[in-house]
């Protein structure tokens, strides 16, 4: 699977004020492009705005992969709400994917997916039945379900516990190895433990912030990995 260079480059606003640009942001081809950046100022516009979906605002720009057209059917796209059909199961909105496009859903792989977020005793209950982390782990298994060459994710490990956060950082990286994923997040060690390329969005535009040496996945006592954390954090404190 060859995953292309994403590109957006542009301008939005809502209601006649300027959200966020002029901007020209380049996924980092096949890795990990981690986006950070105070609430509102735009990360999901922009993921929405890839995906092809409805965004409140107005964009004034390209959006490319590989110099042309992003097709709906290269990407993947995992929203800060789950979005989990309340009356399917939790395998049955995992195998949703595939059913929506009228193909035979690979029940097996759902299966496994399950397992490895840690949910396989919950494959039959109902989202309600589940906590909000739970939730957010099928949202994810839902996600990887996909295999697309471009996965969008915002906040995706957002109401995991420490641990389990960590465990999904792992198991993504593992399975989205060689896809171009944009990863939206609020959190400095998970962008210096993920990043190829780390951008904080601005409303004026986009800061490009070092990586930590050595390729990701970092190791979480590396002490370029909390050198890394400590300065985007001191770098979104200024910016606030
Ligand atoms: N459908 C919509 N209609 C009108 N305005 C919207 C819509 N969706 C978002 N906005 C506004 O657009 C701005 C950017 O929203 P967006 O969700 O992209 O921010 P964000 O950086 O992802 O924030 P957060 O970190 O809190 O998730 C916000 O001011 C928000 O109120």
């Amino acid at each position: 699977m060859s995953a292309p260079a994403i590109r957006v480059s542009g301008q939005a606003e809502i209601g006649g004020a300027p959200l966020f640009g002029p901007l020209d942001l380049t996924l980092e081809p096949g890795g990990w492009t981690c986006l950070l950046g105070p609430s509102g100022v735009g990360k999901s516009t922009i993921l929405r705005l890839i995906a092809g979906l409805d965004t409140g605002a107005t964009f004034t720009g390209q959006i490319t992969a590989n110099g042309g057209p992003l097709a709906p059917s290269q990407l993947a796209y995992m929203a800060q709400d789950d979005l989990l059909l309340p009356w399917r199961s939790v395998l049955g909105n995992v195998m949703l994917g595939a059913e929506l496009r009228g193909q035979k859903a690979e029940r097996a792989r759902a299966e496994k997916l399950l397992s490895d977020v840690g949910l396989t005793a919950h494959s039959d209950k109902r989202p309600a039945a589940l906590s909000g982390g739970q939730r957010q782990r099928v949202a994810l298994a839902r996600t990887l379900m996909e295999d697309r060459p471009v996965v969008l994710l915002d906040e995706p490990f957002s109401a995991l516990d420490a641990r389990t956060r960590a465990d999904m950082q792992d198991l993504a990286f593992g399975l989205l190895a060689g896809r171009s994923v944009l990863l939206v997040t609020h959190d400095p060690a998970e962008a210096a433990r993920l990043g190829h390329r780390i951008f904080v969005l601005e409303s004026h535009g986009l800061a490009q912030m070092p990586t930590p040496p050595g390729a990701p996945l970092r190791a979480v006592d590396d002490p370029a990995l909390l050198t890394a954390q400590a300065q985007l954090l001191q770098h979104l404190r200024r910016k606030a």
